[in-house]
């Protein structure tokens, strides 16, 4: 079920989890083959739809096992990743059930308490964009069916359209229509597959239904038959509809812990929206998912603004056309993403395909003439909607910078600070050994033809004090004075870095040489050696290195 070769090229971690739900796949015995296509498809809807619905959907009555939990996860989280390489294996399926996630698909699924053959628990699909007439719902799948389907073993998923023509297996979106003897869809039949044509206008919320076909096992239940022949509009032939009651093969029992109430189509709606946003935010991406995960939604969002493709034209009538709907996306793609925490970046870069939304909802705007003046309300206000949003989203970003800036000066005043005062370590020592510290490293870090006019010498103890050898080179006079502090250091008995008196000769162009002597202290334990005179000098030392790093005059 997964081709091996594709499995060599991809990403070692995607590797990994493909080859795990594979393994799970095959430990739960799920095979590629006309009957097991149909034990697939339901596993997906088990794992997929169930817990989004929080009640069993589960079709295959036959069916004995369930998807294992740890199976559910995978796949799970395979939807998730939208990582749908391969054809025809159980990636191709989830994918088709995305597509009922997938606003710009045009249907989705809504609970139905309507049949009593699925105890009233049960699943239909309804419109979230207006179906013009002829018009076809391409991305629903019907695959041609294999001939080895014996009808009896799933009259669920299988159905044999007309006379001549190969039954077919209902798969992903399409196993959740229902049937109506007044359909508002039919099916079209092409060589490879079986779509469904409109063929009268189907509202957003309406429920599309088809005409199973002339034979199918349960007694109907559609409106039509409910409200009885006499104001039907439809002519029943005979044979059509129904089948003796021994032929009837009730399903497997939902589990219908769950009372649900009959909801008019707009509460329903926006019920399958909140399900979309679930439906993302339920899984954690798991670390080697990420990226491909962040970049599929990606892709998936900006899909679904409409607003990626050459065709803006064409794109620009559909969006005057459907402005209601695409205001329910809108919102749609608000709820998303005000829960998208994982990924800001995807969060950015829709906010910036909404401003292109914006654009379009201008350049309308600019021509009203095109629009129906109800249109160009909803227009202004969607527009202005997203404007908001966008300023929201603006203002919290210049928010996140300010404090990164913030943090940036802070941990910058922190590091000037280190440099100059020391570290916690060496700001317990001594005032003086700290003075002598900082005067010591500033210098000695800094020490550069500049700086030598100013400081001659620095050096520890008062036996080397002496006056400046002009020839001897920076370098050298760096590892002179490490050794010399080294020296010192290795002689403490404590092991603590140890600085004796400093004293500081001090060249200045304009005044004559200054000699500072910071004291240690003394071993009597007398804090002394910085006379208030001192402290000043060296003060005044301090802060032209720090005002003055690299000016001599
Ligand atoms: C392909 S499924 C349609 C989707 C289904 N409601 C679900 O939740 O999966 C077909 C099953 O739906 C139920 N069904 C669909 N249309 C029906 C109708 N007009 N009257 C009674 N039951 C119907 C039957 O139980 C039938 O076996």
């Amino acid at each position: 079920m997964f081709n091996s070769r594709s499995l060599h090229s991809m990403n070692p971690n995607v590797r990994q989890v493909k080859e795990t739900a594979k393994r799970q796949l095959h430990n739960v015995k799920i095979g590629i083959n006309d009957l097991k296509i149909l034990h697939l498809d339901d596993y997906i809807r088990e794992a997929l739809l169930d817990p989004i619905y929080g009640f069993s959907t589960s079709k295959w009555f036959l069916r004995k096992d369930s998807v294992p939990d740890n199976c559910k996860e995978e796949i799970t989280k395979l939807v998730k990743a939208h990582i749908f390489e391969e054809d025809g294996s159980v990636i191709r399926k989830v994918e088709n059930y995305m597509q009922l996630f997938d606003v710009k698909s045009g249907f989705t699924a809504a609970p139905c308490h309507q049949f009593s053959t699925e105890q009233h628990v049960g699943l239909k699909l309804i419109a979230t964009k207006k179906w013009e007439k002829d018009e076809i719902l391409n991305s629903h799948n019907f695959n041609v069916l294999f001939d080895t389907i014996p009808l009896h073993l799933n009259e669920y998923s299988v159905s044999k359209p007309s006379v001549g023509q190969k039954e077919h297996i209902w798969l992903g979106p399409s196993s959740i229509v229902n049937h109506s003897c007044e359909p508002n869809t039919v099916y079209e039949h092409y060589e490879k597959k079986t779509l469904l044509k409109v063929i009268k206008p189907i509202e957003i919320g309406e429920e599309i239904t088809v005409n199973y076909s002339r034979k199918y096992f349960f007694k109907c239940e559609c409106d039509t038959c409910k409200k009885g022949p006499e104001e039907s509009t439809v002519k029943r032939k005979r044979g059509d509809s129904t089948i003796s009651s021994k032929n009837l093969i009730m399903r497997k029992t939902r589990a219908s812990n769950t009372r649900w109430s009959q909801e008019d189509s707009d509460k329903e709606l926006a019920k399958t929206y909140a399900l979309y946003q679930k439906m993302f935010d339920s899984v954690d991406y798991p670390p080697e998912l990420k990226e491909s995960a962040e970049s599929a939604e990606h892709c998936f969002t900006q899909r679904f603004l409409m607003i990626e493709t050459p065709q803006m034209d064409q794109h620009l009538r559909t969006f005057a056309k459907e402005t209601k709907d695409m205001v329910h996306r809108v919102q749609v793609s608000r709820n998303l993403l005000s829960k998208d925490k994982l990924n800001e970046n995807l969060t950015i870069s829709c906010w910036k395909n909404a401003e292109k939304l914006i654009q379009i909802g201008t350049a309308f705007m600019s021509s009203p003439e095109k629009l129906e003046a109800n249109d160009v309300d909803d227009l202004k206000s969607m527009a202005k909607f997203i404007e908001d949003l966008i300023k929201h989203q603006e203002s919290l970003k210049e928010i996140r910078n300010r404090k990164l800036e913030e943090e940036e000066l802070i941990r910058r005043k922190e590091e000037v600070r280190e440099h100059f005062l020391g570290t916690e370590e060496t700001q317990k020592n001594s005032p003086q050994d700290r003075v002598a510290n900082l005067v010591m490293q500033r210098a000695i870090s800094q020490l550069s033809p500049q700086l030598r006019p100013i400081i001659t010498r620095i050096f520890d103890g008062p036996t080397q004090q002496t006056a400046v050898s002009n020839g001897e080179t920076s370098r050298k006079r760096k590892s002179s004075n490490r050794r010399k502090r080294t020296a010192k250091r290795e002689k403490s008995p404590t092991g603590t870095p140890e600085i004796s008196d400093v004293f500081l000769r001090i060249h200045y162009t304009n005044r004559p040489i200054q000699t500072l002597h910071v004291k240690k202290i003394g071993d009597d334990g007398q804090q002394n050696g910085l006379n208030s005179q001192n402290q000043q000098k060296l003060e005044e030392v301090v802060n032209f290195f720090l005002m003055n790093p690299t000016v001599t005059q």
